[in-house]
């Protein structure tokens, strides 16, 4: 088995090679948040939650379709934010009015694929669509397990012991907390696994039952593997954990990169180096050479991007950023920053002598549809540059901190700071 590095669809890609379908059941009311708008349609950034989990499956290139099983009175608002949002993957069928019955009609749905092109899956993931934060090496794995052992799931440890209690509000009896563990989502299961489950269960089953793993080895004989998972995959259920989901979706956007290189050595280097140099920041770096054919993908994660530009027509690759994210035409509901790095020899004249008027357009019309360009011009020495890039952070989605300090002497810092100021468009 191949290991998934994070966020590298390529090794994602090499493992996952068989179809894999998705069902998100989202037909239920959220009565414990205690609001009147189910949590799946609950907004933050002006984006309901459950556009971010379907976004999540979306930019996963191995997933070929994704089915949302919604109540039917929520079926115009599904409709509605799958055209908005412009989720391609995506269709809604009725949901049910139990958990399982709702997944039972998006698995139904799976094998009844309209378009052509998508086969019936080998492999389904379920997948509540309040849990906005799945990512791509643990649903591989998952996805991994189920096509060999027949269904899998994710796991955590237990928080609390579980107890038993008497009719009467007493102490039966406490379990072991070491011997047991939550169940979570992401579940995977093969096609005929979860589909012969459904058809064998009982009507009990369908009304209290909450565990799909459970169906599998009672009607299939299939006995799950069992994957720990990170604590991200918790299940939004109160409305604290709504306020939990909206901090983590800013700070991931903010701390997301898309570094685009052109192909060239030197930039290669500088991501590679950048991408070492964050690892210990919990943020996330994708390093693609552009943003043509399957890496068009990182268009559809609202990331940030830095373009790190070596030629002296470096301008023109900022401009093809921007028509990228036009074409994309996505909603572009908070600030998106591009972050244009460019080496420039020490025999080139700095860029704002270059093209001032070009670039301050640039960057005032970006302005207008929620970019933000920002510019850094590194002259050629080499220890200089790793040391001023490997201490980039982009804070929130509108501030860029250069700290300098490790490996350089003061004086330096300090012309390095003056030429940043200078240097920002
Ligand atoms: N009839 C139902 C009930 C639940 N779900 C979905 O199952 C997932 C996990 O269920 P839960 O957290 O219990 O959601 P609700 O049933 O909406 O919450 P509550 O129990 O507080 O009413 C959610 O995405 C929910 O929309 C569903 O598709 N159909
Ligand atoms: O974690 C799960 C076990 O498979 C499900 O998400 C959970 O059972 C759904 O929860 P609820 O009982 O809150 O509807």
């Amino acid at each position: 088995m191949c290991e998934a590095g994070k966020s590298d669809h390529h090794s994602a890609e090499r493992c996952v090679d068989f179809p894999v379908s998705v069902v998100l059941p989202a037909g239920g009311t959220g009565e414990r948040t205690g609001l009147q708008t189910p949590k799946q349609f609950c907004t933050f950034l002006g984006r309901p939650l459950i556009s971010y989990t379907i976004q999540a499956f979306e930019s996963m290139p191995w997933i070929q379709s994704i089915v949302v099983a919604v109540a039917k009175e929520n079926m115009d608002l599904m409709t509605d934010i799958i055209q908005r949002f412009k989720h391609r993957k995506v269709r809604a069928v009725p949901g049910g009015s139990t958990r399982h019955r709702s997944i039972c009609n998006g698995v139904l749905a799976l094998g009844e694929e309209e378009r052509p092109a998508v086969g019936r899956p080998k492999v389904v993931i379920i997948h509540d669509a309040v849990r906005p934060f799945v990512e791509e090496d643990f649903l591989c794995k998952i996805a991994m397990a189920a096509k060999e052992q027949g269904a899998a799931g994710a796991i955590r440890p237990l928080v609390s012991t579980v107890i038993a209690t008497t009719s009467e509000g007493y102490l039966d009896h406490s379990l072991e907390r070491a011997k047991y563990r939550a169940s979570e989502m992401p579940q995977g299961f093969t096609y005929d696994v979860i589909s012969q489950a459904y058809q064998r269960c009982s009507e009990s089953d369908f009304e209290f039952g909450t565990e799909c793993l459970h169906l599998a080895l009672q009607y299939c004989g299939t006995n799950a593997k069992l994957i720990e998972g990170p604590p991200t995959l918790w299940k939004v259920t109160y409305k604290r954990d709504l306020a939990a989901a909206e901090s983590i979706i800013k700070e991931t956007l903010s701390r997301s990169a898309c570094v685009i290189t052109g192909g060239l050595a030197e930039a290669v280097n500088l991501a590679d180096a950048l991408r070492k140099a964050v690892g210990a920041l919990d943020m996330e770096l994708d390093i693609v050479p552009d943003l043509m054919g399957d890496n068009a993908r990182c268009l559809l994660k609202e990331w940030n991007f830095i373009q790190v530009s070596v030629s002296h027509s470096c301008l023109s690759e900022v401009e093809a950023i921007l028509v990228a994210l036009e074409a994309e035409n996505r909603a572009l509901l908070h600030p998106v920053v591009v972050i244009w790095v460019h080496f420039s020899r020490t025999d080139e004249l700095p860029v704002s002598e270059r093209a001032p008027t070009a670039i301050t357009e640039l960057a005032s019309t970006a302005k207008h549809r929620n970019i933000l360009i920002y510019g850094i011009q590194l002259k050629q020495s080499k220890v200089m540059l790793l040391s001023y890039i490997s201490h980039l952070y982009i804070l929130g989605c509108t501030h860029i901190l250069i700290c300098i300090g490790i490996n350089v002497p003061s004086s330096a810092t300090k012309r390095m700071d003056r030429n940043f100021k200078s240097s920002v468009i």
